[in-house]
């Protein structure tokens, strides 16, 4: 990408995207496009291509999804795997049809087996069966892939993959039904903190283990190959280090400073038991992590403290 290529980020307000723009914005991109899913509904074959004609991006970063912890994929699979098919079909083939140099695609570890040998390698994708609570989506990030690598052979485009690990950062989903372990216990353990209440629940066993990414981090990484890499192989993003649910509640309890005591919600699903990836693509790229997770969380509590508690959830 030249400093002037015109670059579009789908899905700008989000947690990656918004880290995308950031990046581009201090790397010298200066001719980037954006639409909220108001100005533009990506499920929608008709406004795609309207966008596409009108804006003709020479690059696309694809972070417009529907995203959704454990419990949001698991009660709302029908919606997981038709808006992502709809987005992801719609944006990649208007790429092609528009002439697009290069598009990067943002899918999941949760593509990979349930059981998969850890650390998981890009080659244990499709080797078994997945994770139950995140089926649907796992199946439309796959029929995402699949379809980058397909254009590019049969039509000779150049889409990329790429499938980052848990992530946490500014613009993270700080809703206690629909958002992802990292901003729910963040949330929960303030919220504790400032009412004085005994107990803080965690859902599940506190046993599984994940692996958490700055969003900065992906943000750079994500600049980085758009830059430097071609190719149909995935490439895995992550820290290479995971720790347990209990632990990561523990750490956030301590960030947040609250002192009460920590309870597991048996009656929540666990999800997949791990899901450490296998960084060695990514390094031999020549990229890693920055951010480690002690910093990234006191980083994303300043965040939630200077833009969430304060205008919405406590006024709830
Ligand atoms: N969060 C995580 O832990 C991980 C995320 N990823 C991947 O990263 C990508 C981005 O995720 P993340 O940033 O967390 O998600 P967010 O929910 O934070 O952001 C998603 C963005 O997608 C946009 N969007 C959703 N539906 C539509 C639509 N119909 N039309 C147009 N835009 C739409 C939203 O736009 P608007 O704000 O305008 O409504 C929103 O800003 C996804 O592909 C996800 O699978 C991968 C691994 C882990
Ligand atoms: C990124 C990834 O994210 C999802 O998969 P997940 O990693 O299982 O998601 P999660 O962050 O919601 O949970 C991780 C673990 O944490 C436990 N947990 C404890 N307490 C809370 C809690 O309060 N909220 C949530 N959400 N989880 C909690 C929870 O029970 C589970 O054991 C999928 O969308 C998948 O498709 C995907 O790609």
């Amino acid at each position: 990408m030249n400093s002037d290529s015109k670059i579009y980020v789908a899905g700008h307000r989000g947690l990656v995207g918004s880290a995308i723009v950031r990046k581009l914005q201090d790397s010298g991109y200066s001719n980037l496009v954006f639409r909220t899913s108001h100005q533009l509904d990506l499920t929608k074959r008709d406004q795609v291509d309207a966008f596409f004609e009108e804006e003709q991006p020479e690059y696309v970063f694809l972070a417009a999804a529907k995203v959704g912890g454990i419990m949001a994929n698991n009660d709302y699979p029908a919606e997981f795997i038709r808006d992502n098919l709809m987005i992801q079909t719609n944006v990649i083939d208007a790429a092609h049809q528009n002439g697009v140099k290069k598009l990067l695609f943002l899918g999941s570890t949760c593509i990979y087996p349930k059981l998969a040998a850890q650390p998981m390698r890009e080659d244990s994708l499709l080797t078994g069966e997945l994770e139950p609570t995140n089926e649907p989506y796992a199946i439309a990030k796959i029929a995402g892939i699949k379809m980058c690598q397909s254009y590019n052979r049969q039509y000779g485009t150049n889409f990329i993959s790429i499938m980052p690990t848990n992530l946490y950062g500014p613009n993270d989903n700080f809703d206690l039904n629909s958002s992802h372990v990292l901003p729910a216990l963040i949330r929960k353990f303030h919220e504790a903190k400032l009412n004085n209440t005994q107990t803080v629940e965690v859902w599940g066993t506190g046993t599984p283990k994940r692996e958490f990414l700055y969003s900065d981090d992906l943000a750079d990484a994500a600049v980085y190959l758009m830059n430097t890499y071609s190719g149909n192989d995935l490439v895995n993003i992550g820290m290479g280090k995971d720790i347990s649910i209990k632990e990561l509640a523990e750490k956030i309890g301590n960030t947040v400073g609250y002192k009460g005591e920590i309870i597991f919600n048996t009656s929540k699903p666990d999800g997949a038991p791990r899901k450490l990836v296998d960084i060695s693509r990514l390094t031999g790229l020549g990229w890693q992590a920055e951010i480690p997770l002690d910093d990234g969380l006191g980083m994303a509590y300043g965040w939630f403290l200077e833009h969430v508690e304060k205008n919405t959830l406590l006024t709830n």
